[in-house]
């Protein structure tokens, strides 16, 4: 996987607006605040690619962003903002939702959660519709350096219990230390094999 030549391709806000589908894709998902944009900067190595901010609801649009002539990267706004209002966020989920659903070269979403939070509602429905649209899932537990050693390992499995995701299957990320980026790449290449 090689990340010399990434580039912001544009801001989707509505279906008609989506790049043709020419290119394997895999999209990041989660709550707001969780670090789906810091991911997605620390993945391909670059600080400032996507504005990132300790302001809940950032990311606004799916942002796409074309990886050489290799494939897309799409941050999603994030869900459970509770301060946009309640009609902004049905037209987020709807968009998202459409998104994925029919998206055909959509290879995988990326489930972006913190370690540090215990199993959240909203990401549990999200994991389950997913599973049953039979898109593949790559869970990811974030911030893992708030955590020490210890407590990092029994919160990872108190998100496997709660949402059925096998320790196996889900990778260990900080986009500040930038542990788990090269298992992370490692998964990507995976889903992305032609
Ligand atoms: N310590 C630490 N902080 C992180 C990590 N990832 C993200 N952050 C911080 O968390 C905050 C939110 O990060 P973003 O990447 O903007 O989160 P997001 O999920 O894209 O947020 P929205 O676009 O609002 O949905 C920022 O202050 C980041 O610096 C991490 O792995 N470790
Ligand atoms: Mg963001």
């Amino acid at each position: 996987m090689n990340f010399s030549s990434v580039d912001f391709l544009l801001s989707v806000h509505s279906l008609k607006q989506l790049p043709i589908p020419d290119l394997p894709e895999v999209a990041f998902a989660g709550r707001s605040n969780v670090g789906k944009s810091s991911l997605i900067n620390k993945l391909v190595a670059r600080k400032n690619l996507v504005k990132v901010s300790g302001r809940p609801g950032k990311t606004q649009g799916l942002n796409f962003f074309q990886v050489a002539d290799e494939f897309y990267l799409v941050d999603l706004p994030g869900y459970g903002f509770a301060r946009v209002s309640k009609s902004m966020q049905n037209s987020w989920q709807d968009l998202i939702s459409s998104y994925l659903e029919t998206r055909e070269t959509l290879k995988c979403v990326v489930v972006i959660m913190d370690i540090r939070h215990e199993p959240k509602k909203m990401d549990g429905q999200l994991l389950q519709w997913l599973r049953e649209q039979s898109i593949t899932i790559l869970p990811v537990y974030t911030k893992i350096d708030k955590l020490s050693g210890s407590k990092r390992q029994k919160n990872a499995s108190l998100l496997d219990a709660g949402h059925g995701i096998k320790s196996s299957e889900r990778v260990l990320f900080s986009a500040k230390t930038g542990q788990g980026r090269d298992e992370l790449i490692v998964r990507l290449s995976a889903v992305l094999q032609p």
